[in-house]
């Protein structure tokens, strides 16, 4: 993964971190940016930002800091898709501060995929990249968000009321899935079957 101009990690150039199968640990000082790499990697899997980072560009390196204007991010994460294909999803952010306040925006992003050496391109819409990420990845959105990348400000959602934490388990187990394949058995065996022929065919005289 290489993370660029998010939080600690300049805009300047980007810093790449490579994960080692079977364990990566992540080590290091508070403050030193362990937090900000599982951020990263859950938002170039599901596109989802930090709790509270939508507004004030907290996610993004702070323009301030050089005193600049704009700063751009970005996040590029390459991996092997559940057919072995190696993939390259990248996400580009970009803050911008106003006399009074920053605006954050999404720039597009884009899904490659590096065949025999070449590369071609799956999507650049941003919306469509959060939904088939995941599943070139074999895991759900639920997944990655609520128990690989939990954020550790989240991380209590287990002990969350039980609406919410039915809620969680039903996107986490897909049981939509299950109700939605139940109620079409239901009707089905509500909806009376035709005669079938060999029925007809005996009591029809010969
Ligand atoms: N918008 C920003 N611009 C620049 N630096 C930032 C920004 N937001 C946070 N930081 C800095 O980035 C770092 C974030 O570190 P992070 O929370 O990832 O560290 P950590 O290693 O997980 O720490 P801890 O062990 O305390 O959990 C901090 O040093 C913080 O000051």
């Amino acid at each position: 993964m290489m993370i660029q101009g998010i939080r600690s990690f300049g805009p300047e150039k980007g810093e790449t971190i490579i994960f080692t199968a079977p364990l990566t640990l992540i080590v290091g000082w508070n403050g030193s940016g362990k937090t900000t790499i599982i951020e990263s990697l859950k938002y170039a899997t599901t596109g989802d930002l930090p709790p509270n980072s939508k507004t004030g560009g907290a996610f993004i390196h702070d323009p301030k800091l050089r005193n600049e204007k704009e700063v751009l991010a970005q996040v590029k994460l390459s991996f092997r898709s559940t057919s072995g294909v190696r993939m390259v999803a990248t996400r580009n952010l970009q803050v911008t501060v106003k006399k009074t306040a920053r605006s954050q925006k999404t720039l597009e992003g884009s899904l490659l995929m590096i065949k025999d050496g070449e590369k071609h391109s799956i999507s650049t819409r941003v919306a469509e990249l959060d939904q088939i990420i995941p599943q070139y990845l074999g895991v759900s959105k639920a997944i990655l968000e609520n128990v690989i990348f939990c954020h550790q400000e989240d991380s209590l959602w287990p002990m969350s009321d039980p609406s919410t934490l039915k809620k969680k388990f039903d996107e986490i187990f897909e049981a939509l899935k299950y109700t939605k394949a139940i109620d079409n058995i239901k009707m089905i065996r509500k909806t009376p079957s035709p005669p079938s022929n060999s029925a007809y065919a005996t009591s029809t005289p010969s």
